[in-house]
């Protein structure tokens, strides 16, 4: 039977008196590569900030490797997950190597070691950035700072990889540089959950694709190209092509 990462059970969030979340239902497999989408204000970045721990919810169950979200410490957190949320910005201009460092925190207080260092040279080198090691973070574009973000949550190392919209202002070579080594984390055995927008680049990277829609994450017995899915999801009628082995949608005319 296939091991869960993440359970979520009659999850339920509001902000104040505005509900967002509702009766959320959904399991995230572990070892696999799942991608989240729909519509702008669905709810996906709330549930992400769930998941991560960074708002509490209140009413529901949310287990990570079978453990209640909200009782584990910080510290418990750390290995088992990594969280690049959608919006990072830093006001002091570090440089981008100490950026990086800064995701083995949880590891080594205030003196890295030698080994948290050879992690982040190595992570940076991953993701062909070495190049900005020593710039500051601050006076870097978008697309930069969205890789140096990446590397930071890899250096972490954990079971669980969750990006809120990875491939933000990343140019066409670097979105599928990134999609391509986040399939290859998850066939490494990492658990990897993305937030996206572009159904086409999740179905040719993803395993499992996921939509949200009146507050929750939607149940299907559709597969993820169908038309009809994605009309609801959307409010967009598609039109499927099929380009060798692959399903690709486009907006119909
Ligand atoms: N801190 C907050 N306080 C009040 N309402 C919020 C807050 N954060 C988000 N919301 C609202 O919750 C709803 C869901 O927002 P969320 O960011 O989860 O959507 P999303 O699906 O990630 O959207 P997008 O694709 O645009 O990033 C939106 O209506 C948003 O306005």
């Amino acid at each position: 039977m296939t091991k869960q990462a993440i359970e979520v059970r009659d999850l339920s969030f509001s902000y104040g008196n505005t509900s967002i979340l509702e009766e959320v239902n959904v399991s995230f497999p572990e070892g696999k590569f799942s991608v989240v989408l729909g519509r702008n204000g669905s709810g996906k970045s709330t549930l992400f900030n769930i998941l991560s721990g960074m708002a509490t919810y209140r009413q529901g169950s949310v287990k990570l490797m079978g453990r209640e979200r909200k009782e584990l410490s910080f510290a418990d957190c750390a290995p088992l997950m990594g969280f690049l949320p959608q919006f990072h910005k830093s006001v002091f201009p570090f440089q981008v190597r100490d950026v990086v460092l800064t995701g083995r925190a949880a590891f080594s207080s205030f003196s890295p070691k030698k080994a948290d260092l050879e992690k982040v040279e190595q992570a940076i080198e991953e993701l062909e950035i070495t190049h900005l090691l020593n710039r500051p973070y601050t006076e870097l574009s978008g697309g930069e700072q969205q890789l140096v973000m990446i590397a930071r949550v890899l250096v972490q190392n954990p079971s669980i990889i969750l990006l809120d919209e990875p491939t933000n202002h990343l140019d066409v070579y670097y979105q599928t540089f990134v999609l391509e080594k986040l399939r290859k984390l998850s066939q490494d055995k990492f658990t990897v959950i993305a937030i996206m927008h572009d159904p086409n680049l999740a179905f040719l990277y993803a395993d499992h694709c996921f939509f949200m829609k009146n507050k929750t994450v939607v149940k299907t017995n559709l597969s993820n190209h169908d038309s009809e899915l994605l009309h609801y999801v959307y409010n967009v009628q598609f039109t499927a092509v099929q380009v060798k082995d692959k399903t690709i949608v486009v907006p119909t005319l």
